[in-house]
């Protein structure tokens, strides 16, 4: 499991992070909520080493992940699918999959078949260039580059955003396929309070870089939720 503990972030002096603390378990969908600037993209660029911490400790299955380089956690299991896909434009589809080649041994450097059974139109867009794809599927492609690095934990940035509600269908479905089939441990941070309710197992919610409430699904507070979702 990835714990997180009494983690704080800095932007030179702004702190984004204060002393946050969470687990994501292997098996479960694990759902960070907040608003916009919050702190939620901070924290997985804090899990992936794409920001380091100004303070606290962030390690998964027993070893330390912080001071990693993001190379070095993506070897160790972490894949990530950030926020606004970051998709090579130039690249084909299957150029951009096989970015996911880097952090795996010679011998697993190849794309597993689920990725075109959760997502069959990756399959048919293989030679199409990532840029002329729509937002929707260039969120499938991020979820297939991650799946290809083949992560024991999958982090999530916003996943639903500015994409039309058949492919966030899709992409919840793919989610909770990954939980159910692999095991893994899947850690998404969200806005959309439906999408995260349906999918998640256990729900923080973050406010100014804090967390003010941890749960399990079943049990949020809705109205609580949207008012901490609310400008
Ligand atoms: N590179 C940066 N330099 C300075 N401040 C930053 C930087 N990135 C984020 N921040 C600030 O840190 C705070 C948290 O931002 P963060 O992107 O983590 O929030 P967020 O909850 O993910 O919001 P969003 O949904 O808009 O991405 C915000 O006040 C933001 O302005």
């Amino acid at each position: 499991m990835l714990t997180i503990e009494n983690v704080n972030l800095h932007y030179g002096a702004a702190q984004a992070l204060r002393n946050v603390s969470l687990t994501a378990e292997m098996g479960r969908i694990t759902c960070v909520l907040g608003r916009n600037g919050v702190g939620k993209s901070s924290l997985l660029r804090a899990v992936t080493g794409q920001h380091p911490i100004s303070g606290g400790t962030i390690s998964f299955g027993g070893d330390k992940l912080d001071g990693l380089a993001p190379y070095g956690r993506a070897k160790r299991g972490v894949g990530y699918v950030p926020q606004g896909r970051e998709i090579f434009p130039l690249l084909t589809v299957r150029e951009n999959l096989e970015t996911g080649f880097a952090p795996l041994p010679r011998n697993d450097r190849n794309i597993p078949d689920e990725i075109f059974s959760l997502f069959p139109v990756l399959q048919t867009m293989l030679s199409r260039r990532g840029g002329d794809l729509s937002g929707g599927q260039q969120q499938q492609l991020a979820i297939g580059r991650a799946m290809v690095t083949r992560p024991k934990i999958l982090v999530l940035d916003e996943p639903t955003e500015g994409i039309q509600p058949s492919i966030i269908k899709d992409i919840g479905r793919a989610i909770r396929y990954l939980r159910d089939s692999t095991g893994m441990a899947i850690l998404l941070v969200e806005q959309y309070l439906d999408f995260c309710r349906e999918l998640a197992d256990k729900v923080y919610i973050m406010d100014r870089g804090v967390i003010v409430h941890e749960g399990e699904a079943e049990t949020l507070d809705t109205p609580e939720a949207r008012r901490h979702l609310t400008v």
